[in-house]
């Protein structure tokens, strides 16, 4: 059933977003398959806190908490957008996730100041890509050590990730891998 509902999000986000005429009415979704991607990644290292930045309607989010489930994990996921958040929310009770997610509707940028040190294994970063930079020394502070982060449309969008990516070169400690799936993860792997 979840599985429907994933197939039905993932049709109408591709139709929505040929149709849309402004980027504002985009969803934007990851690709069919880099949700179970992050999934796999998920439980593999058996990572129960979870932080998505950048949840749009929820079709990345409900491929997260699934993989949350079976961690026992949670998924706490910030959106900017309210009509996107509303979204979102519907569709993780259609998925009958709401208690495996808590959606912050909020900039990333206010929440991520608030949150403690190591307070995650695993951050997805599908964001507003020009505050990556910015929001790096957050990120990896509130990532523990031995977490992994992934970052979308590191293919896609690669030149708008090139200040990212020499940034990441700079740190102690993180290693990377560009996987060409999808629009194409960026994994980040926090060492120490
Ligand atoms: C690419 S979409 C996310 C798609 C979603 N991860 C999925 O695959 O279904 C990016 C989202 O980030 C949100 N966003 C942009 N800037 C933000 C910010 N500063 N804080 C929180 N959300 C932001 C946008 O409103 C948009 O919905």
């Amino acid at each position: 059933m979840r599985a429907d509902l994933l197939r039905q999000l993932a049709e109408f986000g591709q139709e929505n977003d040929q149709q849309a005429t402004r980027r504002e009415e985009r969803l934007l979704n990851i690709t069919p398959d880099t949700g179970p991607f992050l999934a796999l990644l998920i439980k593999a290292m058996q990572a129960r806190a979870v932080l998505e930045i950048g949840t749009s309607n929820g079709y990345s989010t409900i491929w997260l908490a699934d993989a949350a489930q079976t961690t026992d994990g949670h998924v706490t996921t910030v959106e900017v957008n309210k009509a996107r958040a509303a979204q979102a929310h519907h569709n993780f009770q259609q998925a009958a996730l709401a208690d495996t997610i808590t959606l912050k509707v909020t900039p990333a940028e206010s929440l991520l100041p608030t949150i403690a040190s190591a307070s995650f294994d695993f951050i997805f970063l599908d964001s507003d890509r020009t505050q990556y930079c910015v929001w790096w020394p957050l990120l990896h502070r509130i990532l523990r050590p031995g977490g992994l982060m992934v970052v979308d449309n590191a293919v896609s969008h690669q030149h708008e990730l090139v200040d990212f990516l020499a940034l990441l070169e700079t740190e102690a400690g993180i290693e990377t891998s560009l996987v060409p799936l999808g629009k194409g993860e960026l994994l980040i792997w926090k060492q120490r």
